[in-house]
């Protein structure tokens, strides 16, 4: 396992690697939970006297999201109840000058990390310990703090470099975001685990299927996933439509394992029974899965009458682990089976992990409150990535400090 900051030594100066990467409207970046979260690990570094130096990407080159950090150093700053200085500069004269003027207790935030050109390509840690960057940084610092999991699946220097020259720690958001996503794989649970599988790629589906099948006794199915689950158990539902040519994409690609794991799992995976579509009045319209005949809609959420034969097996679980939508719910018609999904969750004692980038939204955008789940990851790519077995380069590099 990784040292965390009950290891660090008191009065160091820490270099701190977060994730920030937060969606942009028209030049402004949006404030959300990512800020918050750290904002944890950031203040109680802060409160003991540490001089914090933090780094953090927002985009990627070519990008309209490619911008500087300065407009999150000051979100930062009002989550974190502190200032938050910021120097346009990853690792020149200007951010060694203000990093060496940082008095106990203050914080300064860094240029995005993926300004800097040895930051991006995907290399071993060797290499990127190897970097100007990582090493002229490491000169002016004491100690490396990842608390960047939900970008710890690149193999970037701010991310993996660091940990071969510095004693390494894992921040507050690091080490909640591995025990929990990592949960569902090494905790034994004394009753049944669910794991509710939906979104739009079948792939994560498959995958979270063939690691995690023995660990779960039921994948409640929805989403575009569990159409083609559908259509693989012989409905005419998961066709292409206008303007959805993933469908038939993803059937070729997937179908022989889909139909496959229906047959291997098929007492473990439970389908829709019934759908939701826009009807002609542009109300939510349903029907049930037995009573389609033709594919000539889209669905774009299952029915009530699932949202009520899963709704049980919620509530007699001991673990509940989320990972994609049921449907499309940033449309409030078709939040049903989202946030019936979720509000179950909310109203038992069970241990739960909510995930993925989109889905975890849900729970904000339907007033849900937090504190009801047990952890709501802020990962994406990296939480399907701990879903499937696939290691994390920047755990692994914390590991091996
Ligand atoms: N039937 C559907 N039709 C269209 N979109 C859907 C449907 N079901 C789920 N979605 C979309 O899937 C998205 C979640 O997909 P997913 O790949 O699981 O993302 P994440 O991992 O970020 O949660 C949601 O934003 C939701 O709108
Ligand atoms: O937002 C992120 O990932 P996510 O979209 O999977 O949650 C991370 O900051 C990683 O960003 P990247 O996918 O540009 O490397």
């Amino acid at each position: 396992m990784f040292k965390t900051l009950d290891d660090l030594d008191p009065e160091q100066r820490v270099l701190v690697r977060l994730d920030l990467n937060s969606p942009i409207e028209d030049g402004e970046v949006q404030d959300n939970r990512r800020f918050d979260r750290h904002a944890e690990t950031v203040r109680e570094l802060a409160e003991a006297g540490h001089r914090v130096v933090l780094m953090a990407h927002q985009g990627r080159p070519g990008g309209d999201d490619f911008v500087s950090l300065e407009q999150h150093a000051d979100i930062l700053a009002s989550h974190v109840g502190r200032d938050v200085a910021f120097v346009a500069d990853t690792y020149g004269d200007e951010a060694i000058d203000a990093i060496d003027a940082l008095e106990a207790g203050e914080v300064l935030l860094l240029e995005n990390t993926r300004m800097c050109d040895e930051e991006l390509p995907e290399e071993d840690p060797e290499v990127k310990a190897d970097t100007e960057f990582v090493r002229t940084l490491a000169e002016h610092v004491d100690a490396y703090v990842n608390d960047a999991y939900s970008a710890a699946h690149r193999s970037h220097a701010s991310l993996v470099g660091f940990p071969l020259v510095l004693p390494a720690y894992a921040g507050r958001v690091m080490q909640t975001e591995y025990e929990a996503n990592s949960s569902i794989a090494t905790r034994e649970f004394d009753g049944q685990v669910t794991m509710v599988v939906g979104g739009t790629k079948a792939t994560d589906v498959i995958d979270v299927m063939n690691n995690l099948g023995d660990k779960v006794d039921q994948f409640l199915l929805g989403g575009i996933a569990g159409e083609l689950f559908l259509r693989a158990a012989g409905n005419d539902v998961g066709f292409d439509l206008e303007g959805m040519d993933f469908f038939d994409d993803q059937w070729e690609e997937n179908r022989e394992t889909i139909e496959s794991l229906l047959d291997e799992r098929g007492d473990q995976i439970k389908l829709a029974v019934d759908l939701a579509y826009e009807n002609e009045t542009d109300d939510r319209g349903e029907i049930a899965v037995a009573n389609i005949t033709e594919k000539d809609r889209a669905y774009l959420d299952v029915g009530s009458m699932t949202v009520d034969e899963y709704d049980p097996i919620i509530r007699d679980s001991e673990a509940v682990f989320v990972k994609g939508a049921l449907g499309l719910f940033e449309d409030e018609r078709f939040a049903v089976g989202t946030t019936g999904v979720l509000r179950a969750i909310a109203e038992t004692d069970c241990f739960s992990v909510v995930g993925g980038g989109d889905t975890s939204r849900a729970i904000e955008m339907y007033g849900m409150d937090e504190a009801d789940f047990g952890h709501v990851s802020i990962a994406g790519g990296a939480y399907i990535r701990a879903l499937t077995g696939a290691p994390l380069a920047g755990v692994e590099a914390l590991k091996q400090d």
